[in-house]
């Protein structure tokens, strides 16, 4: 019996032994199966070698791979979100700051809000410029060698025109402007949607997610490019949206054969632009457009803007659309999801929901039945509890006292998980953390305000490296405040116009995405939330 076991092995084993010999296709196999076993033994190996050793000035360990050459260029390609965040965040994201590796594009994460801290600090010699013009100007809008070139040899200047010529337009009676024409597209795009309804009846929206992103997205295009452009071009807001979910995937430069569908999108959405940007000129060159917003022309900020870029050296119309698609990105890509969220978290916190619908009703103004201004001191956002956190990624040059970074890294801050390192929180402010971090709760931000009312205030004081969501120094958010408005006019418009509600709240809170499931990327329900909408009576 013994005998006839061994005797039956052998025989597989020989038998498998001539197959392979004699089967190319099973040692290319065999051979491919054995490399990939040893490259992630050994790419293990020296990850954990420089995370547990007491050396220091080492270089920065790259996170183990599978594939040698590609290393983790395919899992960034087909599962990117995921997988930063299943096999990298939450399997190493213990503050060891590390590297990804996409076929030789490397990216560092870096998490310890200590570290960041550091980074945010060191603008000059951490310069972002670099990042900028290569990685965002570059490989995620597409703007032309010539026009990158220019950014790089006038040295800041041009970032600076640019920054600032946002600011001046999205703050004061600017501001305000933008507020209207964002209240009016709102409140006309959500009403088209209700028009087969009788007055008062409620309508069913499927999937609320999906409802305020198609809107608002709408709204912002039109409130900051005109009306024209998204008429002649219905599918510009789902091409933006898959453009701004393949960020990392640009960021890391995948070639277009690994990821088509997102290079199709940036191209239908930059050749519309173009032609956008050669219209306008036209009409503007022939005085005929409004100066204040223009249906074709959009906004004072996009008119302005196109003028300003059209003088800059590299800027035709190749290097304006990829600007103008920047002001669209930058715009929309985190203002959309945050508001969602701003929203959906008032709808379902009834005192927050009833404070709320208050202090939109003490602002309604009864001639022109719209709101006040949000810039009143008086108005919704001057409300501490109307400020909310969000997300961040941001570049720099080095970093820490036992890792030596060469010139040239790339590091990324990954906000969503740098807002959960609590104990850097409880150091920093520790009545913040009266309610865990990953839950939404208006009043963190709140401080005790001085004066003679002593109304609480918003304040984001000590938080540096842990609440990083408009980044910080030359290049913060621009659109900052324009963002916040954009959630108070959603919030005036959803709430104020019409009266919309979840169907189904407890359900509803089964479909909350796991935080530690994504690293990054929009933060979305995972599922259809069902939700009811109907215009307010009177
Ligand atoms: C809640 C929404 C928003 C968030 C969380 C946000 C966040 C950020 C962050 C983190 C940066 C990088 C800052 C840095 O490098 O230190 C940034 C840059 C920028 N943001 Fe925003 N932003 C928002 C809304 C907006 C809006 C509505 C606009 C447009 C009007 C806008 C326009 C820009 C632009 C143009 C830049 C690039 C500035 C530069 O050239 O360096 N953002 N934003």
């Amino acid at each position: 019996m013994y005998v006839r076991i061994v005797t039956t092995v052998n025989g597989h084993a020989h038998s498998w032994f001539v197959l392979f010999q004699k089967s190319l296709f099973a040692q290319i196999i065999i051979t491919v199966i054995v490399t990939c076993v040893c490259t992630r033994i050994l790419s293990s190996h020296w990850f954990r070698s420089v995370k547990y050793g007491k050396r220091r000035n080492v270089k920065l360990p790259t996170l183990p791979y599978w594939i040698p050459g590609l290393k983790h260029a395919l899992s960034l390609a087909y599962n990117s979100k995921p997988f930063m965040a299943r096999s990298n965040c939450n399997a190493y994201g213990d503050g060891i700051p590390f590297f990804l590796d996409g076929a030789g594009q490397n990216m560092l994460i870096i998490l310890d809000p200590e570290q960041i801290q550091g980074v945010l600090r060191s603008s000059t010699e951490l310069d972002p410029n670099p990042f900028i013009h290569e990685k965002i100007m570059g490989a995620l809008l597409g703007s032309p060698q010539e026009a990158i070139d220019h950014y790089i040899s006038d040295q800041g200047k041009a970032d600076y025109i640019q920054i600032t010529h946002i600011r001046q337009h999205t703050t004061g009676s600017n501001l305000g402007v933008l507020d209207k024409r964002l209240f009016e597209t709102l409140k006309r795009s959500i009403g088209q949607t209700l028009l087969s309804s009788p007055e008062t009846e409620r309508t069913e929206i499927t999937d609320l997610y999906a409802f305020i992103e198609q809107h608002v997205t709408l709204a912002i295009t039109e409130t900051l490019l005109g009306s024209a452009i998204v008429q002649s071009y219905p599918g510009m807001i789902a091409d933006l949206w898959i453009h701004i979910e393949a960020t990392e995937i640009f960021f890391m430069g995948l070639p277009r054969f690994l990821v088509p569908k997102a290079y199709v999108a940036r191209d239908r959405l930059l050749s519309n632009i173009r032609k956008w940007s050669l219209r306008a000129e036209t009409l503007r060159n022939q005085g005929a457009v409004d100066t204040q917003w223009d249906p074709v022309a959009g906004s004072a900020l996009a008119q302005e803007r196109e003028e300003l870029y059209s003088a800059m050296p590299g800027h035709d119309e190749h290097g304006r659309a990829a600007q103008a698609l920047g002001l669209l990105y930058g715009g929309t890509s985190l203002t959309v999801p945050i508001t969602f969220w701003y929203f959906y978290e008032t709808l379902r916190n009834p005192s927050l929901h009833e404070r709320v619908l208050t202090e939109i009703n003490n602002h309604v103004d009864a001639n022109t039945n719209s709101y006040n201004s949000c810039n009143s001191p008086h108005a919704p956002s001057s409300n501490p509890c109307t400020q909310k956190q969000h997300e961040l990624t941001a570049p720099t040059h080095a970093l820490g006292e036992k890792y030596l970074i060469e010139k040239g890294t790339t590091v990324f801050i990954l906000n969503r998980y740098v807002a959960q390192f609590s104990h850097a929180w409880a150091r920093a402010r520790p009545q913040a953390l009266a309610r865990p971090l990953d839950a939404f709760w208006a009043e963190r931000y709140l401080v005790a305000g001085g004066g003679d009312h002593k109304r609480e205030r918003f304040s984001d004081a000590g938080l540096a490296g842990n609440w990083t969501s408009f980044g910080g120094g030359e290049h913060k958010c621009p659109g900052r405040h324009f963002a916040r408005n954009i959630g108070i006019v959603t919030l005036g418009v959803l709430m104020g116009v019409f009266e919309c509600e979840v169907c189904d709240v407890e359900g509803a809170r089964e479909l909350d995405p796991k935080l530690k499931e994504r690293a990054f990327g929009t933060m979305k329900p995972s599922g259809k939330l069902a939700a009811r909408i109907r215009r307010r009576a009177g």
